[in-house]
């Protein structure tokens, strides 16, 4: 297939003679303007793109804007000799630019250069879509697990609760069943039962009357009326006050609230989703949350696993909130280097997807070259003595041996046939890591 570039000339001065010669063999398309190349990259992503005279691109348009929107294609830029002693010509290639040429153009370095950027915009394709909602990112078979049960309970309308460690993703996850039900044109209301003063929680939930108390001077409706229509989300429901969950079981079981202040039924249209960081069994069992209310809320139960239990997922997740935070770096800064990659699979994530995302925004912010390193995301490793790619090899086998002895409930036969290698050579792995069987 024949390598694709675009080419931008604000005048067609050299196009001609570059057709002709170092990129006659590729697919190009020239066109005079941004406008036209917004257009085309819309249509049609091309990997790597070539500026020519960049400095009146720069004169004459908001070149700085074009290159931000299009930072997946790999850009050239050629310039009059005297143009890279400009400031603003100068920022443009550290911040934008892959490499730059000065006239007259070497026929032969340019060809070399597009093709090396075009080698490199390969490496860094971007990945391919999300397959549903494009919420709940990763593919670890965790994953693909919690995302088919997140679609099976949306075509329901039964109460859900929701289990898994501090900013593991439980509020993603109840938006995403949200969004895939029947209820995804009505509101989606997420309360933080543990965030809110106890003697506040019952009027912002019920809502009151005017007068209901000192400082009432308006009725007000409560948050599940404000869910009507919708889904109502109870995060850290374990901390819900004991007389309030009496008052929730009523609503589960009655479909009908009554505001502070006063004896009148409200009929309320809402889908609850509680979630909970511990395990309510255990707070049911201390006699700290109602028996009753936690069978009426565990109708489906879901679970969402902690991001060690999807280490093959870290670098995905990393890199998609590279993509989503890219306002926040500067345009020089590319991706992550190897031992980044390596210190990234290493750490044991405590505070999950979440800790995850600050790594990355941190990183964003600190780092000063063109890749993000392991001290940017505060993880500097001191053990990273040998080669980062070993280092890479070596964490994901020992990631991979893990994971297939838990798959196959420590079964080394089962595990070796999995991997597709003898029970020996699983043994000698397995000691060359330190794993036991
Ligand atoms: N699989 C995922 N794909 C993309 N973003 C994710 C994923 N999981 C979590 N996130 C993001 O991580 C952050 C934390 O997720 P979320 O708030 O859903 O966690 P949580 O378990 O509800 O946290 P907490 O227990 O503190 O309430 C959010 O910004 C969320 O969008």
């Amino acid at each position: 297939m024949r390598k694709r570039l675009l080419c931008i000339a604000p005048d067609d001065a050299h196009t001609a003679a570059l057709m002709t010669g170092p990129i006659h063999d590729w697919d190009t398309c020239c066109v005079d303007n941004l406008a036209d190349a917004d257009r085309v990259l819309r249509a049609d992503g091309y990997p790597v793109g070539l500026l020519l005279r960049t400095r009146a691109l720069l004169r004459s348009f908001d070149l700085d804007g074009f290159l931000r929107r299009h930072r997946d294609t790999a850009w050239i830029g050629v310039f009059r000799p005297h143009d890279v002693d400009h400031a603003a010509c100068c920022d443009l290639i550290v911040d934008h630019l892959a490499d730059y040429h000065t006239e007259p153009v070497d026929p032969r370095r340019l060809a070399w250069t597009l093709g090396h950027a075009h080698g490199w915009a390969q490496l860094r394709r971007p990945s391919a879509p999300q397959d549903d909602a494009g919420l709940l990112v990763g593919r670890a078979d965790a994953m693909v697990r919690l995302r088919a049960q997140v679609a099976r309970v949306a075509r329901v309308d039964a109460p859900v609760l929701i289990w898994g460690e501090s900013g593991s993703g439980k509020e993603l996850t109840a938006q995403a069943i949200h969004a895939q039900s029947a209820r995804a044109r009505g509101p989606f209301v997420p309360v933080n039962c543990g965030a809110m003063p106890p003697n506040l929680i019952q009027s912002e939930l019920f809502g009151y009357e005017r007068g209901a108390f000192t400082g009432a001077a308006r009725a007000r409706a409560g948050l599940i009326e404000s869910a009507h229509g919708g889904t109502l989300f109870l995060d850290e429901i374990g901390d819900l006050p004991k007389d309030l969950q009496a008052n929730l079981l009523r609503f589960l079981q009655e479909k009908t609230i009554c505001r502070l202040g006063s004896t009148r039924a409200l009929r309320v249209d809402v889908r609850v989703i509680a979630a909970s960081h511990v395990q309510l069994q255990r707070a049911v069992a201390g006699g700290d949350f109602r028996e009753d209310l936690y069978y009426r809320l565990a109708v489906l139960p879901v679970t969402v696993p902690a991001l060690r239990e999807r280490r093959e997922d870290v670098v995905t997740l990393a890199e998609h909130f590279f993509r989503l935070y890219a306002d926040e770096r500067s345009p020089r800064l590319t991706g992550f280097s190897s031992r980044a990659v390596a210190a990234l699979l290493d750490h044991a994530w405590p505070g999950n997807v979440r800790e995850l995302i600050n790594r990355v925004r941190r990183a964003l912010v600190m780092a000063d070259g063109r890749l993000v390193m392991p001290q940017d995301l505060g993880l500097e490793s001191a053990r990273v003595t040998t080669s980062a790619l070993d280092d890479v090899r070596a964490r994901t086998e020992r990631l991979a041996l893990r994971e297939c002895l838990q798959r196959s409930g420590r079964n080394v036969s089962r595990a070796a046939r999995e991997l597709g290698v003898s029970r020996t050579t699983l043994y000698r792995l397995l000691s060359k890591h330190g794993i036991q069987p």
